[in-house]
């Protein structure tokens, strides 16, 4: 049986990644008559039925399922951030993050555009995240700084390139990947959601394995479909020193005794970390009495 990973998906038609081919297929009949979506990143089995044509028999099984955008089996998500221009902006980063960890993706931030950043900032922020448990990369996609590295950590895996526009996402993907030609642009010429039209995702191969996919319009800013209670679920080092605290169903915002508060007094956990925990909660609370 063949199998192929569908790389794009347009009009009916699916593109399978399949060894080094592309293959255009249809979905057999009995997959149209169910409530069944194929989408970009499914693995699936095929028979050809030309040169390379053919028609998808069999989805296998998802490792796992992000609906925006809507990709399976993505392995890893690459949060990008650019030092400067604009400029750097952890309360940004930690909202990225929660989204990022409450659709259990795993994760790495990119600071991006390091050849314009002030080192000391960027060394005391990368120092704040990799305490948390990040992995941090920092690279100037334009000159080719730390690339090398970051394409280490793509090489055979689903990546989901997601950050604010103009942080430099389609830059980086053309120096890991030569020869994919996104075409970037000046933050001042973007508006709104920034340049990219397309509205489905589509894999982008890596020489060697693996792919990318850059994200148009990753919306981040929603956390109203989460629970205030399961917030700090998605904060490690909140969730990590929770259980200590007086109250079991303490949410470190005006309880007493507790742990998390004093984590912060003491200096083991970021103030400004700690802030961003405090307005995401208090935007969740807004959200549940409806405003
Ligand atoms: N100095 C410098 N500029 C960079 C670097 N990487 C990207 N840029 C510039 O930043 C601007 C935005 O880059 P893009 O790659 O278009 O940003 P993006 O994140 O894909 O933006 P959206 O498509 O709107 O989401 C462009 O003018 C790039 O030339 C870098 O490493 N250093
Ligand atoms: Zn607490």
């Amino acid at each position: 049986m063949l199998k192929g990973i569908v790389v794009k998906a347009y009009n009916s038609y699916y593109y399978l990644q399949s060894g080094n081919k592309i293959i255009t297929c249809h979905l057999r009949g009995r997959f149209k008559k169910g409530r069944f979506s194929l989408i970009v990143g499914d693995e699936v089995t095929y028979t050809l039925t030309g040169p390379e044509k053919g028609i998808i028999e069999d989805i296998l099984p998802r490792r796992s399922m992000l609906k925006r955008p809507m990709v399976a089996n993505v392995d890893q998500v690459v949060l990008t951030f650019a030092a400067v221009n604009p400029d750097i902006n952890p309360a940004l980063i930690d909202r990225f993050l929660v989204i990022a960890e409450y659709s259990e993706l795993d994760i790495i931030i990119c600071i991006n555009k390091i050849d314009l950043a002030n080192i000391d900032t960027i060394a005391s922020l990368v120092e704040r995240y990799v305490q948390v448990g990040y992995r941090m990369f920092t690279v100037a996609a334009k000159t080719g700084i730390g690339i090398a590295k970051l394409q280490e950590y793509l090489h055979d895996k689903i990546s989901v390139f997601a950050g604010p526009s103009g942080a430099g996402k389609s830059t980086i993907l053309n120096a890991v990947q030569p020869g994919l030609e996104l075409t970037t642009g000046e933050v001042s010429h973007k508006i709104g959601r920034g340049k990219h039209t397309t509205r489905f995702a589509e894999l982008l191969p890596l020489n060697g394995g693996g792919f990318v996919v850059d994200t148009p319009g990753f919306s981040f800013t929603d956390f109203s479909e989460m629970e205030e209670a399961h917030l700090m679920d998605y904060f490690p080092e909140i969730a990590q020193i929770a259980p200590t605290c007086k109250f079991n169903t303490c949410i470190h915002y005006k309880e007493p005794q507790c742990a998390v508060k004093q984590a912060v007094a003491e200096g083991l956990i970021h103030t400004e970390r700690y802030q961003s925990y405090l307005d995401i909660l208090t935007e969740i609370k807004a959200s549940k009495r409806g405003f």
